[in-house]
């Protein structure tokens, strides 16, 4: 029996559909998005960042080769040199200065999402922890490539959430989904069907934290 990550999507796919096309996704294609919420989500998700670091680290700790060593060190680059970096310009862009980051306290969404991911790497292997982090990284690219899709999606100027579209529509982010992907067919290839199983719960799982985190930001919950 051989699995791959289209099948992993595919059991989970009502509420990947939601993660996806959730309306704060929505809100920042046509532009309409309450700048209230997008600073709650941006700082949000800075610390979510930090914890997803720590993930990539993990990830690192829990690799047996040499190829997945490798693997996880361009995770943890990708996300202090590309992403956190970005995401700092971008908050000094919206008025959120460094200083105010790194005060803030956790929203329960944040709080639930990056120890789910972590806790399921602790507890699991290598693939465990790759298929928690899976929602987050191919989903954010292809979340990029339905907005740019869509006619209400407003591109230029008169978006104030341009950037942030750009950034997850760029080249590099979307090829670094693609090789997520590749890396996880390989693995499920080898995978009995009770194992897959079990691979579904945990992709499910963040997948519905993905869910919650765009929530909290709509609702600005902490
Ligand atoms: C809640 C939330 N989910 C996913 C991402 C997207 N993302 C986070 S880390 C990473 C890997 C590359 O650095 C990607 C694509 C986000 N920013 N916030």
């Amino acid at each position: 029996m051989s699995f791959t990550f289209n099948e992993l999507r595919h059991s989970c796919k009502d509420n990947w559909r939601v993660y996806l096309h959730h309306d704060f996704v929505r809100r920042l294609g046509d532009g309409t998005l309450a700048p209230e919420a997008f600073r709650h989500y941006l700082k949000q998700d800075y610390l979510f960042l930090i914890q997803f670091g720590r993930a990539f680290a993990l990830a690192a700790y829990k690799s047996p080769t040499l190829a997945d060593l490798r693997h996880a060190k361009a995770g943890l680059d990708a996300i202090i040199d590309l992403e956190l970096g970005l995401h700092i310009d971008y908050c000094t862009q919206w008025n959120i200065s460094e200083q105010e980051l790194n005060e803030l306290p956790e929203a329960r969404a944040t709080l639930a999402y990056t120890r789910y991911v972590l806790d399921t790497g602790n507890r699991g292997d290598l693939l465990d922890l790759h298929v928690a982090l899976a929602p987050c990284l191919v989903g954010y690219a292809e979340l990029a490539r339905w907005l740019t899709e869509q006619p209400g999606t407003v591109r230029g100027e008169s978006n104030p959430y341009e950037a942030w579209i750009a950034m997850y529509e760029s080249a590099e982010f979307q090829a670094a989904a693609r090789a997520e992907i590749a890396w996880l067919n390989e693995r499920l290839a080898d995978v009995p069907p009770s194992r897959f199983k079990q691979l579904c719960r945990i992709f499910d799982d963040a997948t519905r934290l993905e869910i919650d985190f765009w929530d909290m930001g709509l609702e600005q919950r902490m």
